[in-house]
């Protein structure tokens, strides 16, 4: 069967520390092809890989990764809250071959989710039930982090598995590219805001709101020059993109985890989704770049890409 791919940064912050409209302009532009492209490739399944913020996913029990065969939206930055139309019989069906492949996922019949993968789900179908999905957590945030290696294996057997599904799938990555948003590091924490990223659960409605408030002011101050974080690289981001693109993936294999920090900040960790994106999408044969948008947008502390791409062996037609 056809399948697809459509790779996206994220970014709660859009909409509400917004760069010049020539910017919004363009990102919306490349929304709207994406948007296009998805519904003409007219999906049955969506699998999206996509991180957590210490939203759903806590020190208390942190897997490398976790395929959700239930999943519920958490609703944080205004994003849409609640159950996510996830295919059980499909989520069970990949999880099956990841861990027969020698890949120690784990496995959630409620796999709590953030903005990662809401905003992504909304913005690219309109809304986190819109389409049957199954949603692939990918730690990428929180540290210790396995080989970047293990994604791309991960991702190449969910995408033979999607393979035998029988369904028009498109593969989903949500995050990236450089950045480093001002979410803590464990290690480096206060005792409270330890407790809090090992189980922060539902915070109270006004804890998060002023933990959303201090991104949204770090946006701000970085468009402004006067925060501390550390700057985007469209160099690194671009030679991604291009890496991406070329189908040769191995190559990210010797790509240390410190170097990832080094070159384009903690959470550029966020592209392992696309790694294992791309990684499905090479599964099912040779395949190309069909848009690529690229933009560093400090306001909204990003990186930020869109791309999306075809398998040579998959056309629009139903
Ligand atoms: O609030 C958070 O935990 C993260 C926010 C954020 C900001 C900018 C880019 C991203 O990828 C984010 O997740
Ligand atoms: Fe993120």
């Amino acid at each position: 069967m056809p399948v697809a791919l459509c790779a996206m940064s994220h970014s709660p912050l859009m909409g509400r520390n917004d760069p010049d409209q020539e910017v919004i302009d363009a990102v919306d532009a490349a929304f709207d092809h994406a948007r296009r492209f998805i519904a003409d490739f007219a999906p049955d399944l969506i699998v999206i890989f996509a991180p957590d913020h210490y939203n759903g996913v806590f020190y208390d029990l942190l897997p490398p990764f976790c395929i959700g065969a239930g999943a519920q939206s958490v609703g944080d930055y205004g994003t849409e809250a609640g159950p996510l139309d996830v295919d059980r019989d499909a989520a069970r069906t990949i999880t099956r071959e990841v861990l027969d492949s020698g890949i120690d996922a784990a496995f959630s019949e409620r796999m709590h989710v953030d903005h990662g993968f809401a905003q992504a789900l909304q913005l690219l179908v309109g809304s986190i039930i819109a389409v049957p999905t199954v949603p692939i957590f990918i730690n990428s945030v929180a540290e210790p982090l396995g080989p970047v290696s293990r994604v791309r294996l991960l991702g190449e057997t969910v995408g033979r598995a999607a393979n035998k599904l029988d369904k028009r799938v498109l593969f989903v990555g949500s995050g990236g590219l450089s950045h480093d948003p001002p979410i803590p590091q464990f290690t480096s924490s206060p005792e409270q805001v330890r407790e809090r990223l090992i189980d922060g659960r539902n915070p109270s409605d006004a804890e998060r709101k002023a933990r959303e408030q201090r991104v949204i002011t770090a946006g701000r101050d970085f468009a402004a020059g006067t925060a501390t974080i550390q700057p985007l690289n469209p160099h690194w981001d671009q030679h991604l993109l291009e890496i991406l693109a070329s189908g040769e993936l191995e190559q990210i294999d010797t790509w240390t985890n410190d170097w990832f920090v080094e070159q384009a900040g903690h959470s550029s960790h966020e592209v392992r989704t696309w790694i294992a994106a791309y990684a499905a999408l090479h599964a099912n044969g040779p395949y190309q770049v069909t848009s690529s948008f690229y933009r560093a947008i400090p306001e909204w502390i990003a990186g930020f890409a869109i791309t999306t791409a075809l398998t040579l062996s998959s056309n629009h037609t139903k």
